[in-house]
């Protein structure tokens, strides 16, 4: 059989990947923990709510709102009292003493109408508000003068006015069993006097960048040396959709590599690696991992992918028995590995957390130049669109481009069995 026939297609590879780590993820989801108020109020900080999802439905404590309170700053009143107000013939009040925030009023006396705030609490026996700039005169008198105002046309009962919990109320379903904890999730659970929540572990992965050129961010270069650019984007990439991440370097080692997975975490649920899958003379994860498959997708950038369940039968310091992992191979080159990740991991492990939606936004534009692509593979090209609506590349479609990935913000999809595309062909694209 030719070589290029036997590459694997994109929709298998990504069943398989599926199919291989599926378990572990369901696995890593059945672990909780409890998220304090503490935890809540401090979500901002991101680290311990930002990646959760709720393991069991969450009730709210209180009523949202808690109590009835103004959508405007006006005047609250009893709307039946407004029924024949006209601009020939308004219906004149006395003004009642104004409703600070943060205090209960007392009943608002009949005959009369109360300066209410935006969400301070509807005076008792109120059932109205009439927004200031159509009462007369349109501005509150100083507290404590006497005034009168003037309406000059009646109000339905209920005119803003925001119900005690109608938004949530007390004991309904505030947050459901796994949803994501956003920041509307955290900020309704806080409104909601919700102080403590169970929640699901988000997947643990371990993130290994193989390659002995490779140097850590703000360390010096010397010659023939590169910053470790995979570590931190496929680390941000596994935050994106819910993933807590160890990250690890190590040289083009076998023995390095095999003393890396040997400490791995017990909680890891997914072995993520970068580089060393290919043809060459130093492949590390290829040698080191020899029951995986490795092999070709029919895809470019991305192409060079493994995938396999690696045990670790040898005692380490920290424990006895051996271990089995999911493990995903992604090539090195920076381009290939972050699109790997697009294709083959970011919708299994989204559908997983539940963190973003498991699919990027797609469309179909034209382009707005001609493209030549291998005929027998997906290629992913990175573009934008114009402002004529046509798909621009950007830059070409070498792997190692990944200044002109991060100015792209679509994936353009170019299918196998299309050599060329002319300008105003049109294409798919993944908005990323
Ligand atoms: N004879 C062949 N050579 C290559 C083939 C092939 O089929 N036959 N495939 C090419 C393709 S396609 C790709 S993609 C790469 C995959 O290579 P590896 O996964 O083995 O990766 P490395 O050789 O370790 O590195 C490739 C490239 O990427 C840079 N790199 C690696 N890790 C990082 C990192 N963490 N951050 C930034 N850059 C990284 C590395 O320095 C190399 O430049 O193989 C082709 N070759
Ligand atoms: O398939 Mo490799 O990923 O192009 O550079």
């Amino acid at each position: 059989m030719h070589a290029q026939s036997r590459r694997r297609p994109v929709d298998v590879h990504r069943e398989a990947v599926r199919t291989l780590i599926g378990p572990a993820l369901a696995g890593a989801r059945g672990v909780e923990t409890r998220l304090v108020a503490e935890d809540l109020a401090t979500a901002g900080a991101g680290a311990t709510v930002g990646s959760r999802v709720v393991a069991s439905g969450v009730l709210a404590a209180i009523d949202l709102p808690g109590f009835d309170n103004s959508q405007m700053d006006g005047y609250a009143v009893r709307a039946v009292e407004l029924a024949g107000a006209t601009p020939s013939d308004p219906v004149e009040l006395p003004v009642a003493a104004p409703v600070p925030a943060g205090t209960q009023p007392p009943p608002l006396a009949p005959g009369t109408a109360a300066p209410v705030m935006t969400g301070a609490p509807i005076p008792h026996g109120a059932d109205a508000v009439i927004r200031i700039e159509e009462a007369d005169p349109p501005a509150f008198p100083e507290p404590g003068a006497t005034a009168t105002v003037r309406f000059s046309a009646p109000v339905a009962p209920g005119t803003f006015v925001r119900r005690a919990g109608s938004d949530v109320a007390a004991g309904d379903v505030v947050v459901p069993a796994g949803t994501w904890l956003g920041p509307a999730q955290v900020g309704v659970l806080v409104a909601s006097g919700v102080s403590e929540v169970e929640v699901a572990e988000p997947p643990h992965v371990l993130l290994i960048s193989t390659g002995s050129e490779l140097v850590e961010a703000g360390e010096p270069l010397g010659p023939g040396q590169l910053y470790d650019a995979n570590g931190a984007a496929l680390t941000a990439a596994l935050a994106e959709v819910g993933c807590r991440v160890t990250h690890r370097v190590v040289p083009d080692d076998p023995a390095a590599l095999r003393g890396v997975l040997a400490e791995a975490p017990d909680d890891v649920a997914l072995v993520v690696t970068s580089g060393g899958v290919s043809a060459g003379a130093y492949e590390v994860v290829r040698q080191t991992l020899t029951d995986a498959w490795f092999g070709h997708v029919a895809v470019q950038p991305g192409g060079p992918q493994g995938l396999g369940t690696i045990t670790l039968g040898e005692a380490s310091a920290s424990r006895s028995a051996p271990r089995a992992f999911p493990l995903v191979a992604f090539p090195g080159n920076p381009v290939s590995a972050l699109i790997s990740f697009e294709l083959f991991l970011r919708p299994v492990l989204a559908e997983a957390t539940g963190a973003v939606p498991a699919h990027r936004a797609r469309g179909r534009a034209p382009l707005a130049d001609a493209i030549d692509s291998p005929e027998h593979l997906h290629q992913v090209r990175r573009g934008r669109l114009g402002a004529d609506g046509r798909v621009e590349m950007v830059g070409g479609p070498g792997s190692h481009l990944l200044a002109h990935l991060a100015m792209a913000t679509l994936l353009v999809h170019v299918p196998p069995g299309v050599g060329h595309l002319d300008t105003g062909d049109d294409v798919d694209y993944w908005e990323i």
